[in-house]
C-alpha cells in the first residue's frame, strides 16, 4: 500500500452482505419482494408514494437491527492511517462505512438516514419515518421523499468522484455486480488514467475483464488481509 499515493474505492451490496443487509438481487430477482421499478424510480414514487415510502422506512429501521463488519472496519483502519489521497464512493445507502468510522466517504446514490424536501430542495439528516408525510424542518412543507438517488436520476457528486478517478493510482471495487450505470464504468476511467484496479466480489461481476487483478471471495475476509 506504502508506494500508493491516491486511492478510489468503490462499494456496493456486496460488503453489507455479512451484516445481514440484503443486496439487490435476491433468488426471485426481486429486491425484498418488490421490482426495482416499482420502488426506486420517480415513476414509482409518483404512483405509489405509500408504497415507496413503506419500503424505505423498513429499510430505514432495518439498520438498527445490523452493524458493520470486517470489511468496513479494515476500510476505516484504511482510511484512518492512509497518508495519501483516498475516497470511498460507496452506492450503498446503508450507514454502515461511517459507523466503522470512515470519513473519506461519499454516497453517490443517497442515504436511508436523509430526507429530501421538493419544496425547499434542502436534505436533512432523518432516523424516523416518513410514511406519515411529515412535514420539512427547513420550509415547513409536507413535501419529504428518502434522499434517495432513483434510477433515472443524476447520482451525487458525479464530478468529484470523476476528478479522483482520473488521478487514481489505484482503484479497488468491492461488493459489486457492476451492473448499474455510471458506477460500472468507474473501473473503465480508472484504467483509461492509468490506474491500476484490483476487484474483490464474491464472484465475478460483469465487469471482472476490466481489472488487472480480481480476488473473490466474501469481503468480510479478502478486505482486511488486502489492507493489513
Ligand atoms: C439496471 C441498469 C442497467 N440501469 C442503470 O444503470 C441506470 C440507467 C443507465 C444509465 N446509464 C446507463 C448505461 C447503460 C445502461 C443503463 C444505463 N442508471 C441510472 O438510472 C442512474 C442511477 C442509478 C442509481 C439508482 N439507485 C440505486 N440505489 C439507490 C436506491 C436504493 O438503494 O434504494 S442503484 C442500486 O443498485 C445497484 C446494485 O448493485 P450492487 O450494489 O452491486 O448490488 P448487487 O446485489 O447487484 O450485487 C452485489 C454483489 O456483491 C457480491 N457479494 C454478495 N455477497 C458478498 C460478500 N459477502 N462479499 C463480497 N461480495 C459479495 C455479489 O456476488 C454481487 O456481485 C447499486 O448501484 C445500488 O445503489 N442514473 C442515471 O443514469 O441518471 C441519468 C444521468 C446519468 C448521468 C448524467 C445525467 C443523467
Amino acid at each position: 500500500m506504502t508506494r500508493r499515493r491516491r486511492i478510489v474505492i468503490l462499494t456496493g451490496a456486496g460488503i453489507s452482505a455479512e451484516s445481514g443487509v440484503p443486496t439487490f438481487r435476491g433468488p426471485d430477482g426481486l429486491w425484498e419482494g418488490h421490482r426495482v421499478e416499482d420502488v426506486a424510480t420517480p415513476e414509482a414514487f409518483a404512483r405509489d408514494p405509500v408504497l415507496v415510502q413503506r419500503f424505505y422506512d423498513a429499510r430505514r429501521a432495518a439498520l438498527a437491527k445490523v452493524a458493520p463488519n470486517a470489511a468496513h472496519d479494515a476500510l476505516a483502519r484504511l482510511d484512518r492511517d492512509f497518508d495519501g489521497e483516498l475516497l470511498i464512493v460507496t452506492q450503498n445507502v446503508d450507514d454502515l462505512h461511517e459507523r466503522a468510522g470512515a470519513t473519506r466517504l461519499l454516497h453517490m446514490h443517497g442515504e436511508l438516514k436523509r430526507a429530501l424536501c421538493r419544496g425547499c430542495g434542502e436534505s436533512h439528516v432523518w432516523e424516523g419515518t416518513l410514511i406519515d408525510d411529515p412535514a420539512c424542518p427547513g420550509c415547513g412543507a409536507k413535501k419529504l421523499r428518502p434522499d434517495i438517488v432513483w434510477f433515472g436520476e443524476m447520482p451525487y457528486e458525479m464530478d468529484r468522484i470523476e476528478r479522483a478517478l482520473a488521478k487514481a493510482d489505484l482503484f479497488v471495487s468491492i461488493g459489486t455486480s457492476g451492473a448499474v450505470y455510471p458506477a460500472a464504468g468507474y473501473v473503465q476511467a480508472a484504467r483509461y488514467h492509468g490506474a491500476d484496479t484490483l476487484e474483490i466480489n464474491l464472484e465475478p461481476s460483469a465487469g471482472t475483464g476490466w481489472f488487472a487483478e480480481a480476488r473473490h471471495g466474501p469481503a468480510g475476509t479478502l478486505v482486511p488481509t488486502w489492507v493489513d
